[in-house]
């Protein structure tokens, strides 16, 4: 069973409604009735030592801002506004305390950029490794909330930034010796330090002119092979209108590596994904432009099913769900060491 499957098996498992519950379990964030007009928005993300970071590369302030990133973004992906931070913290026995405290500066310097506030956890003694898991609470007024259902045929597909530059950034820091060139660090900070597109996700709620939205954590031909499930559509998508930039071709070259395989499956984008009619382009590109933001088309949505990506050779090939998975064949984050194995 791979992670999408067993989250499945889990959300067969589960009551779909009760308690003001609107959305539970299948996109980024829960969604519960507030009152009439307003919805609690309530997420969760895991990072841990090893699977998510690396300790030997990652300065632990950046670490800290990270998991508040990857976890705001999920708000964001709603359209909503961050309020409140729950952190959980598992550390190993003679933890650093100069490493936990710049740890904690970042998380705090990032809660605080973002208008929210840590107002509890618990912490606990990891046998190995770190572990961070934050809750995230967040509102939004109810009729604006953009889930992942909702695409229609023909609508344009939006991505609001470069793809890829994570993946590659990692890949730069894995071979090591070449990280500290200056030509690199656009790369290695946004694995390091993702920005939650907090602003633009409120801006594209406002409009009323999205259909549907998602952040991008597992990479563009999982994220919106999410999308398209949900909504009973396709999706092409065509190579040569992905936003890369320069820097990532060049890296491929070093790296021996497809910077086209960085932006459609390395993941951890933490962009916006989402779609609009065809229409409303004009006024949607406006509108974001006039708050100092963009975002780019990179396709259409279509009727069937699937994610096809258009190569410049003009082939097509079908993409979904080949991005990232935690129990994939082939992904080798984890090995099974107790009786959850096997
Ligand atoms: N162990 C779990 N128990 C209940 N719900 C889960 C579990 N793992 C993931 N989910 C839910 O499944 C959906 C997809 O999760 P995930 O792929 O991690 O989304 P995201 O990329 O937004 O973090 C989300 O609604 C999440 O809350
Ligand atoms: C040491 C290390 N190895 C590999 C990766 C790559 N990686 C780890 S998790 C992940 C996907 C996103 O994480 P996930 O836990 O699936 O987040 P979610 O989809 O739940 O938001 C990627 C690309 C990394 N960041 N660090
Ligand atoms: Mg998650």
């Amino acid at each position: 069973m791979n992670e999408r499957e067993l989250i499945e098996h889990i959300r067969q498992l589960t009551q779909p409604s009760g308690n003001g519950l609107i959305q539970g379990i299948g996109d980024d964030c829960a969604v519960i009735e507030k009152d009439r007009e307003t919805v609690w928005l309530l997420t969760m993300d895991t990072l841990i030592e090893s699977v998510h970071f690396n300790c030997t590369w990652h300065p632990p302030e950046l670490l800290g801002r990270k998991a508040v990133a990857v976890n705001i973004s999920d708000i964001a992906a709603m359209g909503g506004r961050p309020l409140f931070v729950l952190l959980s913290l598992g550390l190993p026995v003679g933890f650093s305390t100069n490493w936990t405290s710049q740890l904690m500066r970042g998380i705090t310097n990032a809660c605080a950029e973002q208008g929210c506030l840590l107002i509890g956890g618990d912490t606990v003694c990891s046998p190995a490794g770190v572990h961070l898991t934050l809750t995230v609470i967040g509102e939004m007024r109810k009729e604006q909330v953009l889930y992942r259902h909702g695409a229609e045929i023909d609508d344009v597909v939006w991505v609001s930034g470069p793809l890829g530059w994570s993946a590659a950034g990692l890949s730069l820091l894995q071979a090591g010796n070449v990280a500290d060139d200056p030509q690199w660090q656009q790369l290695i900070q946004t694995h390091l330090t993702p920005q939650p597109r907090t602003k633009l996700g409120q801006l594209l709620a406002e409009t009323g002119l999205v259909h549907a939205m998602m952040d991008m954590s597992d990479g563009l031909a999982t994220d919106l092979a999410h999308i398209c499930g949900q909504s009973g559509v396709g999706a092409t998508i065509k190579a040569h209108l992905l936003p890369g930039g320069s820097a990532l071709v060049v890296a491929g070259e070093l790296l021996g590596q497809d910077p086209l395989t960085w932006m459609v499956s390395g993941g951890e984008d933490y962009e916006l994904l989402f779609t609009s009619a065809e229409t409303d382009s004009e006024t949607l590109q406006r509108l974001v432009a006039e708050q100092g933001l963009t975002v780019h088309p990179i396709g259409t949505i279509r009727q069937g099913q699937g994610l096809r990506l258009i190569r410049s050779s003009m082939v097509e090939e079908n993409i979904s769900f080949q991005g990232f998975d935690h129990f994939k064949k082939g992904e080798r984050s984890c090995t099974g060491t107790n009786a959850g194995s096997g």
